[in-house]
């Protein structure tokens, strides 16, 4: 299991070793040990969620109020999706950048966010299958989001599928309805960067 710090720091693209056999393949998608050496705490695992996607599906960009927010650890056990993590921590240095990790069936990789930060996903495939593990329970009062196609975040979603076919992006009335991240802020919606950390510090204590 290989672990790589994103350009947003506190998140993390995890790698795992597949074991191939004419049977199929195993694969180890979540270990307690090297995640909490990497973190610097265990994951507190509250909820675990799974949500299925036609191609061009686009979720998010979401985010939980802190404390206690909610930290996800997020895989695709089928399809493919490009997983996107946001840096909406206001009084972060690197506030309003984002990167992205390809979570399909092929690597098997997975990504950590941790509390405070912006998540969103694209699925690239009928049906992909995304998995992800919860420091907390759903708080929908708690939770918000910003436009994922904001031209201010800039994310670039993939505008192919996987079979070469074009990508329509689909998105929830929510999402839909969802402010850009300068009108998230205006609004006082998003986390900041001081209790963000103030919070990963009793975790980790
Ligand atoms: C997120 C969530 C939704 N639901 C319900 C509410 C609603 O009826 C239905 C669909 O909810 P949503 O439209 O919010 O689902 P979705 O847009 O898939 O929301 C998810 O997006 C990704 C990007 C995340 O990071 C997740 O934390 C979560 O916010 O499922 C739960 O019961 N528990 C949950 O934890």
């Amino acid at each position: 299991m290989q672990l790589r710090e994103l350009a947003v720091p506190g998140a993390l693209e995890i790698t795992p070793q597949q074991f191939g056999d004419p049977r199929g393949v195993f694969l180890e998608w979540f270990k307690a040990g090297p995640f909490a050496e990497a973190v610097g705490h265990p994951l507190d695992l509250q909820q675990a969620n799974c949500s299925v996607s036609a191609a061009g599906v686009l979720r998010g960009i979401h985010f939980a109020d802190v404390p206690p927010g909610q930290a996800k650890y997020v895989t695709c056990a089928k399809g493919a999706v490009l997983d996107v993590v946001v840096d909406v921590r206001v009084g972060s240095p690197t506030f309003g950048r984002w990167d992205s990790v390809l979570l399909d069936d092929t690597d098997r990789r997975a990504i950590y966010l941790p509390e405070g930060l912006g998540h969103a996903f694209m699925a690239l495939e009928d049906d992909s299958t995304v998995l992800y593990l919860c420091s907390s329970g759903y708080a929908p009062e708690r939770e918000h989001g910003i436009h994922p196609l904001d031209a201010t975040v800039g994310i670039e979603w993939p505008t192919t599928a996987r079979d070469g076919s074009a990508l329509t992006p689909q998105l929830s009335d929510k999402d839909t309805a969802a402010p850009s991240l300068d009108e998230a802020e205006q609004q006082g919606l998003l986390p900041s960067f001081d209790a963000v950390n103030d919070y990963l510090a009793t975790l980790r204590a």
